[in-house]
Protein backbone atom coordinates (compact mmCIF):
# COMPACT_ATOMS: atom_id res chain seq x y z
CA UNK A 1 0.00 0.00 0.00
CA UNK A 2 1.26 3.58 -0.75
CA UNK A 3 2.77 5.05 2.19
CA UNK A 4 2.27 8.99 0.88
CA UNK A 5 -1.17 9.20 0.88
CA UNK A 6 -0.54 10.83 4.49
CA UNK A 7 2.02 13.19 2.64
CA UNK A 8 -1.01 14.29 -0.19
CA UNK A 9 -3.77 13.94 2.38
CA UNK A 10 -1.81 16.70 5.12
CA UNK A 11 -2.16 19.51 2.45
CA UNK A 12 -6.08 19.55 2.86
CA UNK A 13 -5.52 20.43 6.74
CA UNK A 14 -2.30 22.90 5.81
CA UNK A 15 -2.50 25.77 7.86
CA UNK A 16 -2.34 28.85 6.41
CA UNK A 17 0.07 32.07 7.52
CA UNK A 18 -2.96 33.52 8.97
CA UNK A 19 -4.11 30.85 11.04
CA UNK A 20 -0.11 30.09 12.17
CA UNK A 21 -0.45 33.50 13.25
CA UNK A 22 -3.64 32.70 14.92
CA UNK A 23 -2.50 29.86 17.08
CA UNK A 24 0.80 32.12 18.37
CA UNK A 25 -1.90 34.46 19.86
CA UNK A 26 -3.84 31.75 20.82
CA UNK A 27 -0.76 29.84 22.64
CA UNK A 28 0.03 33.55 24.31
CA UNK A 29 -3.33 33.88 25.95
CA UNK A 30 -3.34 30.52 26.99
CA UNK A 31 0.18 30.29 28.36
CA UNK A 32 -0.48 33.29 30.95
CA UNK A 33 -3.03 30.98 32.53
CA UNK A 34 -1.10 28.08 31.94
CA UNK A 35 1.97 29.36 33.71
CA UNK A 36 -0.12 30.26 36.81
CA UNK A 37 -1.08 26.82 37.14
CA UNK A 38 0.58 24.71 40.15
CA UNK A 39 2.92 22.39 39.00
CA UNK A 40 0.85 19.57 41.06
CA UNK A 41 -2.17 20.03 38.73
CA UNK A 42 -0.07 19.94 35.67
CA UNK A 43 1.80 17.06 36.71
CA UNK A 44 -1.16 15.40 37.26
CA UNK A 45 -2.22 16.10 33.72
CA UNK A 46 0.81 14.05 32.12
CA UNK A 47 0.16 11.20 34.51
CA UNK A 48 -3.63 11.14 33.82
CA UNK A 49 -2.28 10.25 29.95
CA UNK A 50 0.42 8.29 31.05
CA UNK A 51 -2.18 6.05 32.22
CA UNK A 52 -4.61 6.34 29.87
CA UNK A 53 -1.53 5.25 27.12
CA UNK A 54 -0.97 2.27 28.85
CA UNK A 55 -4.55 1.57 29.19
CA UNK A 56 -7.44 2.49 26.39
CA UNK A 57 -5.55 4.01 23.80
CA UNK A 58 -2.08 2.08 23.57
CA UNK A 59 -3.57 -0.38 21.33
CA UNK A 60 -5.19 2.64 19.11
CA UNK A 61 -1.87 5.22 19.24
CA UNK A 62 0.11 1.93 18.22
CA UNK A 63 -1.99 0.87 15.33
CA UNK A 64 -2.16 4.57 14.17
CA UNK A 65 1.76 4.17 14.20
CA UNK A 66 1.60 0.91 11.83
CA UNK A 67 -0.80 2.15 9.76
CA UNK A 68 0.17 5.84 9.31
CA UNK A 69 4.24 5.62 9.43
CA UNK A 70 4.51 1.99 8.56
CA UNK A 71 5.70 0.14 11.38
CA UNK A 72 6.11 -3.21 11.88
CA UNK A 73 3.68 -4.84 15.14
CA UNK A 74 7.10 -4.85 16.85
CA UNK A 75 8.90 -1.11 15.93
CA UNK A 76 5.07 0.43 17.05
CA UNK A 77 4.77 -1.14 20.19
CA UNK A 78 8.30 0.25 21.51
CA UNK A 79 8.11 3.60 19.77
CA UNK A 80 4.77 4.99 20.41
CA UNK A 81 2.69 4.35 23.53
CA UNK A 82 5.56 2.76 25.64
CA UNK A 83 8.16 5.31 24.56
CA UNK A 84 5.77 8.45 24.89
CA UNK A 85 4.55 6.92 28.40
CA UNK A 86 8.17 6.61 29.54
CA UNK A 87 8.83 10.31 28.35
CA UNK A 88 6.13 11.69 30.00
CA UNK A 89 6.58 9.58 33.23
CA UNK A 90 10.33 10.48 33.61
CA UNK A 91 10.41 14.52 32.36
CA UNK A 92 7.73 14.55 35.26
CA UNK A 93 10.70 12.83 37.36
CA UNK A 94 12.89 14.75 36.40
CA UNK A 95 11.12 17.98 37.11
CA UNK A 96 10.51 17.07 40.80
CA UNK A 97 14.32 16.12 41.23
CA UNK A 98 15.25 19.15 39.68
CA UNK A 99 12.84 21.62 42.06
CA UNK A 100 13.77 19.72 44.69
CA UNK A 101 17.06 22.10 44.41
CA UNK A 102 16.56 25.66 46.30
CA UNK A 103 19.16 28.20 47.20
CA UNK A 104 20.60 28.39 50.38
CA UNK A 105 18.93 30.92 52.77
CA UNK A 106 21.71 31.29 55.74
CA UNK A 107 19.07 32.81 58.27
CA UNK A 108 15.40 32.29 57.79
CA UNK A 109 14.57 34.91 59.64
CA UNK A 110 16.60 37.95 57.80
CA UNK A 111 16.49 36.30 54.02
CA UNK A 112 14.61 33.30 52.28
CA UNK A 113 16.13 32.72 49.22
CA UNK A 114 14.41 30.55 46.31
CA UNK A 115 13.96 29.52 42.86
CA UNK A 116 11.05 29.20 40.99
CA UNK A 117 10.39 27.64 37.25
CA UNK A 118 8.82 29.81 34.79
CA UNK A 119 8.00 29.13 31.33
CA UNK A 120 9.65 31.39 28.15
CA UNK A 121 8.73 34.06 27.71
CA UNK A 122 6.53 33.72 24.36
CA UNK A 123 5.71 30.94 22.61
CA UNK A 124 7.41 27.35 21.71
CA UNK A 125 7.58 26.10 18.38
CA UNK A 126 7.75 21.92 18.30
CA UNK A 127 8.70 20.81 14.77
CA UNK A 128 8.47 16.73 14.72
CA UNK A 129 10.14 14.24 11.99
CA UNK A 130 8.28 11.26 10.57
CA UNK A 131 9.87 8.28 12.39
CA UNK A 132 8.84 8.69 15.80
CA UNK A 133 5.61 9.05 17.26
CA UNK A 134 6.93 9.36 20.53
CA UNK A 135 9.48 11.65 19.46
CA UNK A 136 6.68 14.00 17.96
CA UNK A 137 4.52 14.39 21.22
CA UNK A 138 8.35 14.76 23.63
CA UNK A 139 8.90 17.54 21.68
CA UNK A 140 5.58 19.40 21.69
CA UNK A 141 4.78 18.32 25.33
CA UNK A 142 7.89 18.74 27.64
CA UNK A 143 7.46 22.58 27.06
CA UNK A 144 4.01 22.33 27.69
CA UNK A 145 4.69 20.78 31.13
CA UNK A 146 7.20 23.50 31.99
CA UNK A 147 4.55 25.86 31.62
CA UNK A 148 4.99 26.92 28.11
CA UNK A 149 2.59 27.76 25.12
CA UNK A 150 3.41 25.50 21.93
CA UNK A 151 2.76 25.09 18.63
CA UNK A 152 3.12 21.37 17.48
CA UNK A 153 3.87 21.44 13.54
CA UNK A 154 3.74 17.31 12.98
CA UNK A 155 5.09 15.59 10.01
CA UNK A 156 2.77 15.06 7.01
CA UNK A 157 3.39 11.81 7.26
CA UNK A 158 3.11 11.36 11.03
CA UNK A 159 -0.44 13.12 11.05
CA UNK A 160 -3.22 10.45 12.25
CA UNK A 161 -0.71 9.16 15.48
CA UNK A 162 0.58 13.03 16.31
CA UNK A 163 -3.04 13.73 16.05
CA UNK A 164 -4.03 10.97 18.62
CA UNK A 165 -1.34 12.14 21.19
CA UNK A 166 -3.20 15.52 20.89
CA UNK A 167 -6.17 14.11 21.78
CA UNK A 168 -5.36 12.28 24.40
CA UNK A 169 -4.07 15.13 25.97
CA UNK A 170 -7.55 16.65 25.46
CA UNK A 171 -8.91 13.96 27.50
CA UNK A 172 -6.64 13.90 30.47
CA UNK A 173 -7.35 17.62 30.87
CA UNK A 174 -5.04 19.48 29.03
CA UNK A 175 -6.86 22.57 28.65
CA UNK A 176 -7.58 23.85 25.06
CA UNK A 177 -4.67 26.39 23.70
CA UNK A 178 -1.76 25.35 25.37
CA UNK A 179 -0.53 22.81 22.57
CA UNK A 180 -2.14 23.56 19.28
CA UNK A 181 -1.52 21.44 16.41
CA UNK A 182 -1.26 23.20 13.10
CA UNK A 183 -0.19 20.93 10.36
CA UNK A 184 1.16 23.32 7.53
CA UNK A 185 3.31 23.59 4.77
CA UNK A 186 7.17 23.37 6.72
CA UNK A 187 8.66 26.43 4.97
CA UNK A 188 4.94 28.56 6.08
CA UNK A 189 5.24 27.56 9.35
CA UNK A 190 8.75 27.53 9.54
CA UNK A 191 8.76 31.49 8.19
CA UNK A 192 5.70 32.35 10.20
CA UNK A 193 6.99 31.34 13.61
CA UNK A 194 10.58 32.82 13.21
CA UNK A 195 9.23 36.29 11.81
CA UNK A 196 7.15 36.89 15.17
CA UNK A 197 8.48 38.68 18.13
CA UNK A 198 7.10 36.47 20.49
CA UNK A 199 9.58 33.52 19.42
CA UNK A 200 11.06 31.83 22.72
CA UNK A 201 12.08 28.32 21.53
CA UNK A 202 12.42 25.66 18.85
CA UNK A 203 12.61 22.23 19.56
CA UNK A 204 12.94 20.55 15.86
CA UNK A 205 13.62 16.78 15.61
CA UNK A 206 13.81 16.28 11.93
CA UNK A 207 17.28 16.44 9.20
CA UNK A 208 20.34 19.16 9.35
CA UNK A 209 19.56 20.97 6.00
CA UNK A 210 16.18 22.10 7.64
CA UNK A 211 17.43 22.95 11.45
CA UNK A 212 20.21 24.57 9.55
CA UNK A 213 17.44 26.63 7.43
CA UNK A 214 15.67 27.52 10.45
CA UNK A 215 18.60 28.40 12.83
CA UNK A 216 19.20 30.86 9.81
CA UNK A 217 15.85 32.49 9.65
CA UNK A 218 16.22 32.93 13.63
CA UNK A 219 19.40 34.81 12.80
CA UNK A 220 18.22 37.27 9.91
CA UNK A 221 15.42 38.29 12.48
CA UNK A 222 17.38 38.22 15.37
CA UNK A 223 17.04 41.83 16.16
CA UNK A 224 13.07 41.67 16.23
CA UNK A 225 12.75 39.15 19.43
CA UNK A 226 11.97 40.34 22.69
CA UNK A 227 13.95 36.76 24.24
CA UNK A 228 17.11 35.10 22.23
CA UNK A 229 14.78 31.79 21.05
CA UNK A 230 16.34 28.40 22.80
CA UNK A 231 17.30 26.24 19.96
CA UNK A 232 17.11 22.63 20.49
CA UNK A 233 17.64 20.79 17.18
CA UNK A 234 18.05 16.53 16.88
CA UNK A 235 19.21 15.91 13.38
CA UNK A 236 20.49 13.45 11.25
CA UNK A 237 23.50 10.73 11.98
CA UNK A 238 25.93 8.69 9.73
CA UNK A 239 25.92 6.07 12.72
CA UNK A 240 28.91 3.53 12.55
CA UNK A 241 29.42 -0.05 13.68
CA UNK A 242 33.58 -0.48 14.09
CA UNK A 243 34.45 -4.36 14.13
CA UNK A 244 37.67 -5.20 15.97
CA UNK A 245 39.97 -8.24 15.24
CA UNK A 246 38.53 -9.95 18.31
CA UNK A 247 34.83 -9.47 18.12
CA UNK A 248 31.92 -12.08 18.53
CA UNK A 249 30.97 -12.43 14.82
CA UNK A 250 27.27 -13.89 15.90
CA UNK A 251 26.88 -10.42 17.98
CA UNK A 252 28.36 -7.97 15.08
CA UNK A 253 25.90 -9.85 12.11
CA UNK A 254 23.05 -9.69 15.04
CA UNK A 255 23.40 -6.26 15.76
CA UNK A 256 24.15 -5.03 12.39
CA UNK A 257 21.12 -6.13 10.75
CA UNK A 258 18.45 -5.15 13.15
CA UNK A 259 20.07 -1.51 13.30
CA UNK A 260 20.32 -1.23 9.47
CA UNK A 261 17.28 -2.89 8.57
CA UNK A 262 14.74 -2.48 11.26
CA UNK A 263 12.05 0.23 10.49
CA UNK A 264 14.13 0.28 6.79
CA UNK A 265 17.04 2.08 8.40
CA UNK A 266 14.42 5.29 8.91
CA UNK A 267 15.70 5.52 12.40
CA UNK A 268 18.13 8.16 13.68
CA UNK A 269 20.43 6.03 14.96
CA UNK A 270 20.35 2.89 12.07
CA UNK A 271 24.01 1.98 11.47
CA UNK A 272 24.81 2.76 7.70
CA UNK A 273 28.13 2.39 7.49
CA UNK A 274 30.36 -0.08 8.85
CA UNK A 275 33.86 -1.21 9.32
CA UNK A 276 35.22 -4.48 9.31
CA UNK A 277 38.64 -6.21 9.69
CA UNK A 278 40.05 -7.96 6.86
CA UNK A 279 40.59 -11.16 9.03
CA UNK A 280 36.78 -11.28 9.65
CA UNK A 281 35.48 -9.89 6.71
CA UNK A 282 34.43 -13.24 4.84
CA UNK A 283 32.47 -14.56 7.80
CA UNK A 284 30.76 -11.36 8.52
CA UNK A 285 29.80 -10.78 4.87
CA UNK A 286 28.45 -14.85 5.15
CA UNK A 287 26.58 -14.25 8.05
CA UNK A 288 24.58 -10.81 6.83
CA UNK A 289 24.07 -12.11 3.58
CA UNK A 290 22.53 -15.03 5.25
CA UNK A 291 20.21 -13.13 7.91
CA UNK A 292 19.45 -10.30 5.23
CA UNK A 293 17.72 -13.03 2.50
CA UNK A 294 15.52 -14.28 5.72
CA UNK A 295 13.85 -10.73 6.12
CA UNK A 296 10.59 -10.36 5.42
CA UNK A 297 9.28 -7.41 3.69
CA UNK A 298 5.72 -6.52 3.06
CA UNK A 299 2.34 -4.86 4.53
CA UNK A 300 2.74 -3.65 8.08
CA UNK A 301 -0.29 -4.87 8.79
CA UNK A 302 1.16 -8.48 8.12
CA UNK A 303 2.65 -9.15 11.84
CA UNK A 304 4.94 -11.82 10.29
CA UNK A 305 6.84 -8.70 8.65
CA UNK A 306 10.28 -7.63 9.51
CA UNK A 307 9.67 -4.28 8.09
CA UNK A 308 7.73 -2.42 5.54
CA UNK A 309 7.99 0.12 2.78
CA UNK A 310 9.75 3.31 3.26
CA UNK A 311 7.84 6.14 4.45
CA UNK A 312 7.21 8.00 0.92
CA UNK A 313 7.79 8.73 -2.83
CA UNK A 314 10.31 11.66 -1.68
CA UNK A 315 12.54 8.73 0.69
CA UNK A 316 12.01 6.04 -2.50
CA UNK A 317 13.59 8.71 -4.88
CA UNK A 318 16.51 9.47 -2.20
CA UNK A 319 17.16 6.05 -1.21
CA UNK A 320 17.10 4.14 -4.67
CA UNK A 321 19.31 7.18 -5.65
CA UNK A 322 22.00 6.48 -3.66
CA UNK A 323 21.58 2.32 -5.10
CA UNK A 324 21.59 3.40 -8.41
CA UNK A 325 24.50 5.56 -8.02
CA UNK A 326 26.48 2.74 -6.42
CA UNK A 327 25.93 0.36 -9.35
CA UNK A 328 27.29 2.34 -11.22
CA UNK A 329 30.39 3.46 -9.30
CA UNK A 330 32.97 0.32 -9.80
CA UNK A 331 34.52 1.53 -6.23
CA UNK A 332 31.11 0.16 -5.17
CA UNK A 333 29.75 -3.52 -4.88
CA UNK A 334 26.78 -4.34 -4.06
CA UNK A 335 26.76 -7.68 -2.04
CA UNK A 336 22.97 -8.38 -1.20
CA UNK A 337 19.89 -6.63 -2.06
CA UNK A 338 19.94 -3.44 -4.54
CA UNK A 339 16.19 -4.06 -5.68
CA UNK A 340 13.29 -1.53 -5.59
CA UNK A 341 9.97 -1.57 -6.32
CA UNK A 342 7.71 1.58 -6.06
CA UNK A 343 4.64 0.05 -7.94
CA UNK A 344 2.80 -0.46 -5.02
CA UNK A 345 3.88 0.75 -1.77
CA UNK A 346 7.72 1.90 -1.44
CA UNK A 347 9.31 -1.04 -1.44
CA UNK A 348 13.41 -1.25 -1.23
CA UNK A 349 15.07 -4.13 0.00
CA UNK A 350 17.93 -4.30 2.61
CA UNK A 351 20.83 -3.46 0.67
CA UNK A 352 24.21 -4.69 1.58
CA UNK A 353 27.22 -2.44 -0.35
CA UNK A 354 30.42 -3.12 -0.03
CA UNK A 355 33.10 -0.18 -1.15
CA UNK A 356 36.98 -0.06 -1.07
CA UNK A 357 36.59 4.47 -0.72
CA UNK A 358 36.34 5.21 2.86
CA UNK A 359 35.01 8.82 1.67
CA UNK A 360 32.10 7.40 -0.88
CA UNK A 361 29.37 9.20 -0.33
CA UNK A 362 28.22 6.48 0.74
CA UNK A 363 29.97 6.63 4.00
CA UNK A 364 29.76 9.78 4.70
CA UNK A 365 26.23 10.70 3.83
CA UNK A 366 23.07 10.12 5.31
CA UNK A 367 20.63 8.21 3.54
CA UNK A 368 18.34 7.46 6.28
CA UNK A 369 16.66 4.17 4.55
CA UNK A 370 17.79 0.53 4.49
CA UNK A 371 20.96 0.78 2.74
CA UNK A 372 24.64 -0.46 4.45
CA UNK A 373 27.54 0.25 3.30
CA UNK A 374 30.90 -1.80 4.44
CA UNK A 375 34.51 -1.06 4.25
CA UNK A 376 37.10 -3.49 4.56
CA UNK A 377 40.15 -2.45 6.60
CA UNK A 378 43.29 -4.41 6.33
CA UNK A 379 44.60 -5.76 10.05
CA UNK A 380 47.32 -4.24 10.34
CA UNK A 381 45.96 -0.51 9.69
CA UNK A 382 43.54 -0.96 12.78
CA UNK A 383 44.57 2.89 14.08
CA UNK A 384 44.02 4.28 10.50
CA UNK A 385 40.61 2.47 10.02
CA UNK A 386 39.96 3.69 13.63
CA UNK A 387 40.69 7.69 12.92
CA UNK A 388 38.19 7.40 9.62
CA UNK A 389 35.57 7.26 12.00
CA UNK A 390 35.26 10.95 12.82
CA UNK A 391 37.27 12.14 10.24
CA UNK A 392 34.96 11.32 7.17
CA UNK A 393 31.91 12.62 8.37
CA UNK A 394 30.71 15.75 10.17
CA UNK A 395 27.95 13.74 12.12
CA UNK A 396 28.07 12.17 15.46
CA UNK A 397 24.88 10.49 16.62
CA UNK A 398 25.53 7.29 17.46
CA UNK A 399 28.14 4.97 17.14
CA UNK A 400 29.42 1.55 18.07
CA UNK A 401 32.16 -0.59 18.52
CA UNK A 402 32.78 -4.62 19.05
CA UNK A 403 35.74 -6.04 20.71
CA UNK A 404 36.21 -8.73 22.79
CA UNK A 405 39.79 -6.93 23.68
CA UNK A 406 39.57 -5.12 26.74
CA UNK A 407 42.30 -2.94 25.72
CA UNK A 408 41.38 -2.00 22.24
CA UNK A 409 37.81 -1.14 23.64
CA UNK A 410 39.25 1.36 26.21
CA UNK A 411 41.54 3.02 23.84
CA UNK A 412 38.40 3.17 21.18
CA UNK A 413 37.08 4.91 23.90
CA UNK A 414 38.62 7.75 24.30
CA UNK A 415 39.65 7.93 20.20
CA UNK A 416 35.69 7.80 19.61
CA UNK A 417 34.70 9.88 22.32
CA UNK A 418 33.51 13.01 20.27
CA UNK A 419 32.04 10.76 17.31
CA UNK A 420 28.64 9.86 18.76
CA UNK A 421 26.18 11.09 21.30
CA UNK A 422 25.20 7.71 21.89
CA UNK A 423 27.92 5.43 22.49
CA UNK A 424 27.61 1.21 22.49
CA UNK A 425 29.82 -1.15 23.46
CA UNK A 426 29.43 -4.53 21.74
CA UNK A 427 25.84 -3.80 21.56
CA UNK A 428 24.22 -1.95 17.72
CA UNK A 429 23.64 1.81 17.62
CA UNK A 430 19.86 1.84 17.74
CA UNK A 431 17.27 1.25 20.63
CA UNK A 432 17.93 3.92 23.34
CA UNK A 433 15.73 3.30 26.19
CA UNK A 434 14.02 6.95 27.80
CA UNK A 435 15.85 7.44 31.25
CA UNK A 436 18.74 4.54 30.48
CA UNK A 437 20.54 5.83 27.76
CA UNK A 438 19.58 9.84 27.18
CA UNK A 439 19.52 10.06 23.32
CA UNK A 440 21.04 12.80 21.53
CA UNK A 441 24.16 13.83 19.35
CA UNK A 442 26.57 16.65 18.87
CA UNK A 443 28.55 17.87 15.76
CA UNK A 444 26.11 18.69 13.17
CA UNK A 445 23.63 15.39 14.25
CA UNK A 446 22.28 18.52 16.90
CA UNK A 447 22.37 19.98 19.98
CA UNK A 448 22.73 17.18 22.24
CA UNK A 449 20.12 18.01 24.79
CA UNK A 450 19.54 14.52 25.50
CA UNK A 451 15.90 13.55 25.10
CA UNK A 452 14.82 11.25 28.21
CA UNK A 453 17.83 12.56 30.34
CA UNK A 454 17.55 15.12 33.30
CA UNK A 455 18.82 18.12 31.35
CA UNK A 456 15.72 18.50 28.97
CA UNK A 457 12.99 19.48 31.14
CA UNK A 458 15.17 22.48 32.20
CA UNK A 459 15.40 24.04 28.33
CA UNK A 460 11.87 24.54 28.20
CA UNK A 461 11.73 27.15 31.46
CA UNK A 462 13.36 29.80 32.48
CA UNK A 463 14.02 29.92 35.93
CA UNK A 464 13.85 33.16 38.51
CA UNK A 465 15.35 33.47 41.49
CA UNK A 466 14.17 35.36 44.59
CA UNK A 467 15.69 36.49 47.37
CA UNK A 468 12.94 38.20 50.41
CA UNK A 469 14.03 40.26 52.99
CA UNK A 470 12.40 40.00 56.33
CA UNK A 471 14.34 42.90 58.07
CA UNK A 472 14.45 46.74 57.38
CA UNK A 473 17.20 47.77 55.29
CA UNK A 474 19.26 50.66 57.36
CA UNK A 475 22.69 51.13 56.85
CA UNK A 476 23.91 52.78 53.49
CA UNK A 477 27.69 52.16 55.41
CA UNK A 478 29.28 49.47 55.57
CA UNK A 479 30.44 48.38 59.83
CA UNK A 480 33.66 48.59 58.58
CA UNK A 481 33.30 51.89 57.67
CA UNK A 482 31.73 53.11 60.99
CA UNK A 483 34.25 54.76 63.70
N1 LIG B 1 18.66 13.02 16.46
C1 LIG B 1 17.44 12.60 16.70
O1 LIG B 1 17.02 12.45 17.84
C2 LIG B 1 16.51 12.28 15.55
C3 LIG B 1 15.35 11.54 15.79
C4 LIG B 1 14.50 11.27 14.73
C5 LIG B 1 14.81 11.72 13.45
N2 LIG B 1 15.95 12.42 13.24
C6 LIG B 1 16.31 12.87 11.89
O2 LIG B 1 15.13 13.32 11.22
C7 LIG B 1 15.26 13.13 9.83
C8 LIG B 1 14.06 12.38 9.31
O3 LIG B 1 12.89 13.06 9.60
P1 LIG B 1 12.13 13.95 8.54
O4 LIG B 1 12.31 13.38 7.17
O5 LIG B 1 10.75 14.14 9.06
O6 LIG B 1 12.99 15.31 8.63
P2 LIG B 1 12.71 16.72 7.93
O7 LIG B 1 13.82 17.63 8.28
O8 LIG B 1 12.37 16.55 6.50
O9 LIG B 1 11.36 17.22 8.61
C9 LIG B 1 11.26 17.41 9.99
C10 LIG B 1 10.10 18.37 10.25
O10 LIG B 1 10.47 19.66 9.77
C11 LIG B 1 9.42 20.17 8.94
N3 LIG B 1 9.99 21.13 8.01
C12 LIG B 1 10.54 20.92 6.79
N4 LIG B 1 10.99 22.09 6.29
C13 LIG B 1 10.72 23.05 7.21
C14 LIG B 1 10.94 24.45 7.29
N5 LIG B 1 11.54 25.11 6.31
N6 LIG B 1 10.53 25.11 8.39
C15 LIG B 1 9.92 24.46 9.41
N7 LIG B 1 9.68 23.13 9.39
C16 LIG B 1 10.08 22.44 8.31
C17 LIG B 1 8.83 18.90 8.32
O11 LIG B 1 7.57 19.16 7.77
C18 LIG B 1 8.81 17.99 9.52
O12 LIG B 1 7.71 18.27 10.36
C19 LIG B 1 16.55 12.33 9.64
O13 LIG B 1 17.58 13.21 9.26
C20 LIG B 1 16.79 11.75 11.02
O14 LIG B 1 18.14 11.41 11.26
C21 LIG B 1 16.78 12.71 14.25
N1 LIG C 1 15.53 6.15 20.32
C1 LIG C 1 15.85 5.74 18.98
C2 LIG C 1 16.30 6.91 18.13
C3 LIG C 1 15.23 7.63 17.45
C4 LIG C 1 15.71 8.25 16.20
O1 LIG C 1 15.04 8.26 15.19
C5 LIG C 1 17.04 4.79 19.00
O2 LIG C 1 17.91 4.91 19.85
O3 LIG C 1 17.10 3.97 18.11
Amino acid sequence: MPHDHGRKLAKFYYASEKTIQKAIQASADAQRRWDKTPLEERIRIWQNAADLMAGAHRQRLNAATMLGQSKSVVQAEIDSAAELIDFFRFNVFFLKENAKYQPISENLSVTRNSLRFRGLDGFVAAISPFNFTAIGGNLAYTPALMGNGVLWKPSDTALLSNWRIFNIMREAGLPPGIVNFVPADGPTFGKTITASSRLAGINFTGSVPTFNWLWNEVGKNLNKYQNYPRLIGECGGKNYHFIHPSADIQSVVTGTIRSAFEYCGQKCSACSRMYVPRSLSEPIKQGLLEERSKLKIGDPTDFKIFTGAVIDDKAFARITGYIKNAKNNPKNKILGGGEFDGSKGYFVQPTIIETVDPFDKLMTEEIFGPVLTMYVYEDRDLDQALGLVGSSTKFALTGAVFATDQKFLESAFEELKMTAGNFYLNDKSTGSVVGQQPFGGGRMSGTNDKAGGPNYVMRWTTPQSIKETFVPLKDIDYPYMRD
